[in-house]
């Protein structure tokens, strides 16, 4: 179909450039030698020529307007019409295919007949590209639709205001658009083309011209005005196309609209043929082409409606308090099996994070994704991972050693243990797709052994072990050269300067063809620029946080400031009170190093509470062991580092405490971030020293209270300094230098070395220790430490 409309519009065209041709040559051979207003046949031809020029230019530029009236109306009609189910069947439709704009752009210049007619559509068009059906559900979904009319006649106003320097004689009203009412889509043939019906309105220009006093509630009541037109548009669904105004008789003769897409397209190009005319009678050519209103106009709308959609990914879809969407994950693309295996995990409705970025993933878009803590981000990449493993395999089918399709980078065991069990969930009902974890504290070659045998299309890895593998292992290396997908959990931790070369280097070695996703809840500015590291440069950013607090409202936050030497106490004091008020109390506390959490685990359970401990001293194993323990326990407390700061998901978590200075504000939110999941309530207490105050002003702009350090029970203290002598002094001893490195390690204590080590000898004493223990000559070298007074260094 489309070729044949191709062929009679060319057949056209050529008739009627022959007519020309021949007409001209009449004139050059036999016809006179002078040509009306006293031109020579020179002179003649030349004029010829530019007119030609000039109304192939026309015709496109008018091309483009109808183009552009189109997209205005689609995006007009969806914004504001409730009812916008037509629209969504045209484009839900198996056989929808918008034209691409390479596609568009050939159907131009094959009309056209003229080589690099292309070149006439310009950077500043855009791309030609119709809002998806998404996208304007997302836009309805705000119910605050754009105000077209005041963005177009922002633009006027400034377009005016360029054109009135040229022009005194016409008015800003005169440079108003004109309204284009919506195109009617008649379905596709062959994929290949939509006929389209187009009705030019321009009895509005006309009131609008003589009405001066325009004022935005005439702007609303036009929207609507657009809108009723729209629906007329769609009731006139097969009517010819038709210029409404002044000057459409030139389509009549083309009213015979039943009889097929080919028919329409010569229509059209019949009705644009005489275009040219009426333009010149509405507005003098040469204000056009300065004032180039429509595309101005276009693309003003284009960038309100990308504000719009920034900003409606900012405050996250609705703003209540739930962390639920109403969208469910049956109405997204994803396959029926995995459907079935999120129905039977429980998962029916998406939450907002999912909602906001499982579209965009499935679309193959690059995504940096910012979303509070225990807002179901892990099922947000895992689904787009599922389909991009199952869309691959198909092609894989014949492989010996079948790729590695995605790969998951987090940054700790626990955490990569966890999103293989949620994977595997996910996967319950796709047989044969394998999910493997790839961490340290386990055996490479057992790694090796597994990847040689299971299946294995998601790897799920932290990276020093991963890095292992791409290093020594060239089989390894190989298969991820079929990567379609890479994942960073927690991505602002993984580009941070700890993590940052290891990264590095990953990325290096895998294909430059693959689709980035980027996933935390905390996403400092510095991360975000290194970002670009990982993303390509056109990726989506994805805020379902806004520019409100990154901590959940339902979590009461305070903080406590006492001296070092009563932590130990005011901690046990606040697990006491938290365990009397709450029968099923689940407890984290967050210590800032290994050993810190190794002492106060000991001394916890020579008191006997119940209390276990993780932090990267223990093995593996046990790691693991406490971890499963901890997430189906009630009545338990987790004494931890910050191995279970990020990502962990233990449910129902009552009370986190943090004692001593997180290492940034981004460290504070994600241990907060252990409560207060899938929208529950939860309770934060952040426990510092007077001189850990400084900390106080990177979250100022968190609901953080102070609350009063509380009475301390003389007995009580009595008992903790016996119980802290039963605690092996080996740990006590590492806990100092442990103690001392952390805080050296921080810029803002670190600086002043003498009150840092005074600090710590006051600590030692506090942890019952009759003399700071030594440090290792190196290690006092290393820290800057070793000839300030108060350090023991040994023999
Ligand atoms: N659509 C859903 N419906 C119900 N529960 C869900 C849904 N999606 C995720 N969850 C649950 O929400 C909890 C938190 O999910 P998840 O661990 O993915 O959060 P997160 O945003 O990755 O948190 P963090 O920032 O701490 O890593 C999990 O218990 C998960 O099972």
């Amino acid at each position: 179909m489309y070729s044949s409309i191709i062929f009679l519009e060319r057949s056209r065209i050529f008739q009627n450039n022959v007519h020309h041709s021949l007409t001209f040559l009449r004139h050059m051979g036999g016809g006179p030698r002078t040509f009306p207003g006293g031109l020579n046949k020179w002179q003649w031809k030349r004029l010829h020529e530019k007119q030609a020029r000039e109304k192939e230019k026309r015709l496109l530029d008018q091309e483009k307007q109808l183009y552009q009236a189109r997209v205005r109306s689609e995006i007009r009609s969806k914004i504001a019409t409730p009812d916008s189910s037509k629209h969504e069947q045209n484009t839900n439709s198996p056989n929808y295919k918008p034209l691409s704009p390479k596609e568009h752009i050939k159907a131009l210049a094959d009309r056209f007949m003229k080589e690099g007619a292309e070149d006439l559509w310009n950077e500043a068009d855009g791309p030609i590209h119709s809002p998806s059906p998404q996208e304007i559900a997302r836009i309805e979904s705000t119910h605050n639709p754009i105000n077209l009319r005041r963005v177009v006649s922002d633009q006027n106003r400034v377009a005016s205001n360029q054109v009135s320097e040229v022009s005194s004689g016409f008015s800003n009203n005169q440079l108003k658009p004109r309204n284009y009412s919506s195109f009617v889509n008649l379905g596709n043939q062959n994929g290949l083309l939509k006929a389209r019906h187009y009705s030019v309105r321009t009895s509005r220009f006309t009131y609008r011209k003589n009405d001066s006093s325009s004022s935005e509630d005439d702007d609303t009541d036009e929207d609507e005005a657009f809108l009723m037109t729209k629906r007329k548009g769609e009731d006139l669904r097969g009517s010819r196309l038709s210029l409404i105004g002044s000057s459409d008789a030139e389509g009549s003769g083309d009213d015979d609209e039943g009889k097929g897409n080919g028919k329409k397209m010569m229509m059209s190009s019949a009705a644009l043929g005489k275009y040219d005319i009426k333009k010149t009678k509405r507005i003098p050519l040469k204000f056009l082409e300065e004032e180039d209103d429509l595309s101005l106009h276009v693309q003003a709308i284009r960038n309100e409606f990308h504000k719009r959609r920034m900003a409606e990914k900012d405050i996250g879809v609705g703003d209540d308090d739930s962390i639920l969407s109403p969208k469910r994950f049956d109405e997204c693309n994803v396959s029926p099996l995995t459907i079935k295996a999120l129905t039977l995990a429980g998962y029916v409705q998406m939450t907002k994070v999912q909602d906001a970025t499982i579209s965009a993933c499935l679309e193959g878009k690059d995504a940096l994704v910012k979303a509070k803590t225990g807002t179901g981000k892990s099922a947000a990449f895992l689904l787009p991972a599922i389909e991009t493993v199952l869309k691959a395999s198909a092609s894989n089918e014949r492989k010996r050693v079948p790729p590695i399709c995605v790969l998951i980078v987090c940054p700790t065991r626990e955490l990569a243990s966890q999103i293989a069990a949620e994977a595997n969930v996910l996967l319950k009902y796709h047989e044969g797709i394998g999910v493997q974890t790839l961490v340290g504290g386990t055996r490479f070659k057992v790694d090796q052994k597994r990847l040689e045998t299971e299946p294995c299309h998601i790897i799920i890895a932290t990276p020093g072990r991963l890095l292992d593998h791409i290093e020594n292992k060239s089989g390894f290396s190989a298969r991820l050269m079929g990567l379609k997908m890479l994942i960073l959990d927690e991505a602002d931790h993984l580009l941070d300067l700890g993590f940052r070369k290891d990264m590095e280097k990953i990325v290096d070695c895998l294909p430059r063809q693959r689709q980035s996703l980027l996933f935390s809840a905390t996403l400092p500015k510095e991360v975000r620029r290194v970002s670009q590291l990982v993303l390509k440069r056109d990726h989506e950013y994805i805020n379902t946080v806004g520019l409100g607090p990154e901590t959940h409202d339902k979590v009461n936050q305070s903080y406590m400031i006492a001296p070092h030497e009563q932590h130990f106490q005011i901690v046990h004091h606040l697990l006491k009170q938290h365990i009397a008020q709450t029968p099923n109390y689940k407890v984290i506390v967050f210590c800032t190093t290994a050993m810190m959490t190794s002492l106060m685990f000991s001394l916890f359970r020579e008191m006997k509470l119940n209390v276990r401990e993780i932090h990267s001293r223990k093995p593996q194993l046990y790691r693991s062991r406490v971890s499963e323990e901890f997430k189906e326990a009630k009545q338990l407390i987790l004494i931890t580092s910050d191995v279970s700061a990020r990502g962990m998901n233990y449910p129902d978590v009552s009370l986190v405490i943090q004692v001593g200075v997180p290492v940034d504000r981004e460290q504070y939110i994600n241990r907060l971030g252990r409560t207060g999941r899938e929208g529950k309530g939860g309770e934060g207490i952040l426990l510092i020293a007077p001189w850990e105050q400084y900390f106080l002003d990177e979250v100022k702009d968190l609901p953080l209270l102070e609350s009063s350090s509380p009475h301390l029970d003389p007995d009580m203290k009595v008992k903790i300094e016996k119980s802290m002598e039963k605690v092996d002094p080996s740990v006590k001893e590492a806990a100092y230098h442990a103690w001392l490195g952390y805080y050296n390690s921080v810029r803002e204590t670190g600086r002043d070395k003498t009150t840092l080590v005074e600090l710590g000898k006051g600590f030692s004493n506090s942890i019952g220790l009759q003399k700071v223990p030594a440090l290792f000559r190196k290690t006092a070298l290393k820290m800057g430490l070793k000839d300030i007074p108060g350090i023991r260094v040994r023999k």
